[in-house]
Formats: structure tokens, sequence, C-alpha cells
């Protein structure tokens, strides 16, 4: 039986659930319960804090889990990252007072205050940065400077409204671009778990149908090449002949976001009956 861990709190927590839940899996409706059998998919939830999912991987405790690729790098585990998630999209930043600081290099003897340690102490090392001392806070990082506990601080920036409600700017390039993760058990030797790739391919699948829609459309036999090169498809179209014998009828997947300027420059081609259809569900 594979042993899944999923956080249970935070902003990783509800898009994880929900992912699995569209991947067919059994999901907890109460958030006391820690652990949820799934016996018809054969697997093993457990509701950990996001901080330790990537430790319980690790050490093998749990065969695979759901966290944030930040998080995964400051555990120090041995835990590896087995698939991209595509939520809780943020970057990693150094940032501070307006005017105070310009590059990692302003970072030297000065004192950071942050959540993730392991990470800004590796990032400085790699950058050969000696600050004057690296300060772990639980949250709440950004009050750090305005109290005098720090000089700097690196933390998780998303919209970067919490910076700016707390007077300070971001410098330097991003540490890190992060997102959730799949993590799996980094040492090899154990194999790959039994029922991995199941949860890989559905995972993916559930991806794929928020990714991606269906595009159908018809189009003169002779600019069927024209079309085609506009709408590569996922791995190639399908195309089949109508019963005019001068029309084509082509399906294919393409990108979401790119639905209406794809649609614009079919109709350009000369295609028409141009149709799109959401994805349910799919293996790809
Ligand atoms: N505002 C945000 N936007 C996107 N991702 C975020 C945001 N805040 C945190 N994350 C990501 O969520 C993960 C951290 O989850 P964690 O539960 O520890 O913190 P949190 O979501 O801030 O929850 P809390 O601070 O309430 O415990 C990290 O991968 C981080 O990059
Ligand atoms: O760039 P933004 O869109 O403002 O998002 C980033 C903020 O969101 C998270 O904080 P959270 O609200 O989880 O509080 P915390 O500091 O207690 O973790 C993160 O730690 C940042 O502070
Ligand atoms: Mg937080």
């Amino acid at each position: 039986m594979l042993r899944i861990a999923v956080p249970n709190k935070g902003s990783l927590s509800e898009p994880a659930v929900e992912l699995l839940r569209e991947a067919g899996y059994r999901q907890r409706r109460d958030s006391r319960e820690l652990v949820l059998p799934d016996p018809d998919n054969d697997v093993e939830f457990f509701f950990l804090r996001p901080r330790d999912i990537a430790v319980y991987v690790g050490s093998g405790t749990v065969d695979a889990g759901i966290t944030g690729r930040d998080l995964l790098l400051d555990s120090g585990s041995p835990a590896v990252e087995h698939l991209p998630l595509g939520f809780a999209r943020s970057t990693f930043r150094f940032a501070t007072t307006a005017g105070q600081a310009t590059s990692v290099q302003d970072v030297e003897g000065r004192r950071v205050a942050t959540s993730y340690p392991v990470l800004v102490a590796a990032h400085l090392r790699e950058q050969g940065v000696t600050p004057a001392g690296v300060v772990r806070l639980d949250g709440a990082v950004e009050t750090a400077i305005r109290l005098g506990v720090a000089d700097v601080i690196a933390d998780v920036v998303e919209t970067g409204s919490t910076l700016r409600a707390a007077g300070l700017e971001v410098f330097a390039d991003p540490i890190l671009r992060s997102e959730a993760v799949l993590v799996r058990r980094g040492d090899e030797g154990a194999g790959v778990p039994a029922g991995l790739d199941v949860l890989t391919r559905r995972i993916q699948g559930v991806l794929t149908a928020r990714e991606y829609v269906l595009m159908d459309y018809d189009v003169p036999q002779d600019l069927v090449d024209a079309a085609v090169a506009v709408t590569p498809g996922f791995e190639s179209p399908t195309v089949s002949p109508l019963h005019d014998g001068g029309w084509a009828a082509v399906r294919v997947m393409v990108p979401r976001r790119e639905t209406n300027r794809i649609m614009d420059a079919l109709y350009d081609i000369g295609a028409r009956a141009i149709l799109v259809t959401s994805i349910h569900a799919c293996r790809v």
C-alpha cells in the first residue's frame, strides 16, 4: 500500500487535497482526521505539517508527499522532486527597507531573518557572501526589520503586497522559484515504490486536463498543413475526412490560455466551425 503525505495546513493544503480528489482518491471531510486509508486505490494518506513532509519522505516513513520546493530544499532531506504540481507558485527573495541594498553582496556582514535558514545559508555560501548571522523565525518575517532583529529578510513573495505593507522592497535576483511538488525518496536503491507510477499518471492527467482544452475545427483540405502548424497538438492532431471531400475535420489539444489567439489564427487561415471543449479527465 502506497503511503502518501498531504499538507494538513497552510496554502498548500486545500489545492493538494483538491488535486488528489480530482485524481480519484478519497479525501478527508474533517480536518481532524490525521490518517485516511483509501483501500479501493491501495493508498493511505497521512496529513502532516508541510514543513515535515520532506523529512518523512526522505526517511522512508512514507513513500511520497506533496510539499513546496522551498520547503524540500530547506529540509536538507534526501527526498527528491518527482513532479512539479503548478500551484502555490512563489519566489523566494531578499528584501529590506527601500534604498538599503541592491545586490546579494549587500547582505555581507548583515543579519538576515528568515523561515528558511538552510536555503538562505546555502545560497549565500554559493554567492561567497558571509552574513553577520541568520535568524530563524516561524513567520511574519517582514516585521523582523522594524523590530530590530535583522537588517535584511529572505521570504516567500507572491503578489508582493505583504512586503509593500511592511514598507520593504525586494533586491537581488530571486533565490528560488518555488511551487508545490510531489516528492519521493531519494535512495533509488530501495526502488521506486509500487503504486507511485499510477499516482503520477493520475496527477499528470489532472494537470493536463486543467491546462489543455480540446479544439475541433473544419478546414479546407489544402489548408490542413497550415492549420496544423498553428495547432501541433500534444502529440499529433487527428485529421478526418468530411462528407464534403474538399474539407477535413481536425481534433487537437491546445493550451487553455492560448485558446482565443489560436481560434483567431485558425479563422484567418480559413478554418470554420471552431469548437472548444473542456477535458474532464485524461491519461497522457
Ligand atoms: N502567499 C503565498 N503564495 C504562494 N505560495 C505560498 C504563499 N505563502 C506560502 N506559500 C508556499 O506555501 C508553502 C509553505 O507552506 P506553509 O504551510 O509552511 O506556510 P503558509 O502557507 O504560509 O502557512 P502558515 O504560515 O499559515 O502556516 C511554501 O512552499 C511556500 O512557498
Ligand atoms: O507576496 P504576498 O502575496 O503578500 O504573499 C507572501 C506572504 O504570504 C505568506 O505569508 P502568510 O500569510 O502565510 O503568513 P506567515 O508569514 O505567517 O507565513 C508568506 O510568508 C509571505 O509573507
Ligand atoms: Mg505562511
